[in-house]
């Protein structure tokens, strides 16, 4: 599987954020999307998820689901957690399985693999930021997704949780899935890097 990008071009509020932009990821490699602030790497992120029009250029996912979108075969993470705060834990990994379909595993697995599982009644207005971020890996787990477009993914993870999400990456990388992450610390795998230039 190989996930490209070329010469992609970003409007914002009229103002251009990058262009002649080109990027390819392949199955267990991840890229790491660095630059200054508003240098335009969660714009990156969001058209690669299909959630902004490029002004210019393509994208495409070479030896993916054929029958399938490249927005339905990848999970975007973005730097704000998308939870209902009146929903359990559970209740909003649920709420997200159903929403994005496709092949899942076992929940009460996925909040295990977060250290959440003790948490599965509480509702999410009551979760600590890590424990927010926690919960939002755990939907990159619960439905498997082949890319993972991820946007300061270790943002709120104390030093234990950054460990198990670096092992969490590993074992997608190591499964055939591929990584972009927008990142201003280093990710902890191996990844190769996307500069983007731009000024705060
Ligand atoms: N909805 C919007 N309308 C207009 N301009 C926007 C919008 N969202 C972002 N921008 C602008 O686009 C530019 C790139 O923003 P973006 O969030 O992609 O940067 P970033 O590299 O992720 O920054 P950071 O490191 O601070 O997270 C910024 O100048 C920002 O002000």
């Amino acid at each position: 599987m190989r996930l490209s990008g070329r010469n992609l071009k970003c409007v914002r509020g009229g103002r251009e954020v990058f262009s002649d932009l080109d990027l390819s990821a392949t199955s267990g490699e991840a890229l790491a999307v660095t630059g200054p602030n508003g240098a335009g790497k969660t714009s990156l992120l969001r058209v690669l998820a299909g959630l902004l029009v490029p002004a210019e250029g393509s994208i495409a996912l070479e030896a993916g689901d054929a029958e399938l979108s490249l927005a339905e075969q990848a999970h975007y993470l973005g730097h704000r957690d998308a939870l209902k705060p009146a929903l359990s834990v559970m209740e909003n990994l649920s709420f997200w399985r159903e929403f994005l379909g496709g092949e899942t595993k076992d929940a009460g697995h996925c909040l295990a693999a977060v250290a959440l599982d003790h948490a599965a009644h509480l509702p999410a207005a009551y979760l600590s930021a890590g424990q927010r971020r926690r919960l939002s890996i755990a939907r990159l787990l619960s439905v498997r997704r082949p890319v993972w477009l991820l946007d300061e993914p270790t943002s709120a993870l104390d030093a234990a949780g950054q460990a198990m999400f670096i092992g969490l990456m590993r074992d997608h990388l190591a499964s055939g899935g591929l990584i972009i992450a927008a990142t201003h610390l280093p990710l902890g795998i191996d990844a190769r890097d996307l500069r983007m230039g731009g000024a705060a």
